[in-house]
């Protein structure tokens, strides 16, 4: 389902990247054209850079195989993932564009429960254009969308909401689940009709102190207020560790957005997720994250960030410093990720020299 027809939602077509990582021929564009093909592309070519991935014609993109992503980066390079899909933060950082969308290649065009066709984009767009609001839950939901509203209780004075900052999208059919969960449920689809029933019509924004599981398989953001903190770390060839790639990037940035008052939303559009990646594989990738992740989440949670902290960027190099010294107690591997941290935030200056970042928002006055 897009947004309403009466909401006009703007195209963003020149204020809008589609950051794409790959490792096989984008046949799926096909599908996405009526959505996409206005939009500038962004393609991660994961991988043995000497194999030719095949483009769809019609669309204007931009591919970079390892070799562009050393040669751009020298030494830096060494911070953006091989052999994963976290690699896809190199488009992150090369886009000039305002707005990101990142979709994983075996993503289609969902139907909604009346069959009509979503075009998650234009969702994606309305979440980002749309206030947030972390400070007070709307139990009717999205209090921007048509038909909706804030509920009595709910204080005026918080009523304008904040800049949303990044837009979680859910998916039809194959579930994002975890290795363990992938194998006990190996038949397990997400589809719109009895007896799952899983397409929830809503979009919500994640509460301020909440932290949540980020998929990049179908997700927007504001670039220009968090992309410095959506760093998608060092996962895959050469590490312990894979497949927490997008987490780690969405506890990072949900703790700098709470820190600097910005929102997240989650919910609609749904995309149609189609292969389920081998379980015995994942759970080699994502074996030491099971574990290590009792550890992450209370350090995330218990993050706070200096009030001298205005930026993405800023919050990003106190996080890499608190990683360092608190994480790193249970694997050298997260003093690595630390300096890796660091190494982003110097790619995301000298490729980014102008954009300082969000300063911070307005906490949203107290009742
Ligand atoms: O080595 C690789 C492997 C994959 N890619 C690209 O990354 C995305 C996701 O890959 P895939 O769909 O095969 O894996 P899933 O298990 O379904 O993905 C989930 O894991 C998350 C963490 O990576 C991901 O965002 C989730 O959706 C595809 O576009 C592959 O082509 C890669 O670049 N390099
Ligand atoms: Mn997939």
């Amino acid at each position: 389902m897009s947004p309403p027809a009466t909401i006009v939602t703007p195209s963003l077509v020149h204020e809008l990247d589609i950051v794409i990582p790959t490792i096989r021929n984008l046949d799926f564009l096909e599908q996405w054209r009526p959505f996409f093909q206005p939009y500038h592309l962004i393609i991660i070519q994961d991988g043995d850079p000497s194999v030719k991935i095949r483009v769809p014609d019609g669309y204007d993109y931009e591919l970079h195989n390892r070799n562009d992503i050393n040669r751009i980066l020298g030494p830096k390079s060494s911070c953006i993932s091989f052999k994963d899909g976290a690699c896809r933060c190199f488009g992150f950082l090369v886009s000039k564009k305002k707005y990101i969308f990142t979709i994983d290649d075996d993503c289609f065009v969902a139907k909604d429960p009346s069959g009509h066709e979503i075009n998650a984009l234009a969702q994606h767009i309305h979440n980002l254009l749309t206030p947030a609001t972390p400070f007070f839950f709307n139990t009717l939901y999205d209090p921007y969308r048509e038909g909706a509203d804030f509920v009595r209780g709910y204080p005026f004075s918080l009523r304008e909401g904040v800049p949303t900052a990044m837009s979680h999208g859910l998916w039809l059919n194959i579930p994002d689940y975890d290795a363990p969960t992938q194998l006990v449920k190996p038949r397990e689809r997400n589809t719109r009709s009895w007896p799952a029933d899983r397409y929830v019509d809503a979009v919500m924004t994640i509460p301020k102190g909440t932290l949540f599981p980020m998929c990049a398989m179908n997700l927007a953001f504001d670039r220009e207020l968090i992309g410095p903190a959506m760093y998608f770390g060092l996962m895959g060839d050469g590490h312990p560790i894979g497949r927490y790639d997008d987490m780690w990037a969405g506890w990072c940035a949900k703790v700098t957005c709470d820190h600097l008052g910005l929102g997240v939303k989650t919910g609609l559009p749904y995309i149609s997720h189609s292969k389920a990646s081998n379980p015995f594989v994942n759970l080699k990738k994502e074996y030491k994250g099971l574990f290590w992740q009792e550890d992450m989440i209370p350090f995330f949670q218990s993050v706070t960030l200096p009030k001298e902290c205005t930026t993405a960027q800023e919050c990003y190099i106190e996080l890499s410093k608190l990683v360092k010294e608190k994480l790193g107690l249970i694997d050298p591997y997260f003093e690595k990720l630390s300096d890796a941290m660091v190494t982003w935030i110097d790619a995301w200056n000298e490729l980014n020299p102008m954009t300082d970042g969000a300063a911070m928002i307005d906490q949203g006055s107290t009742i």
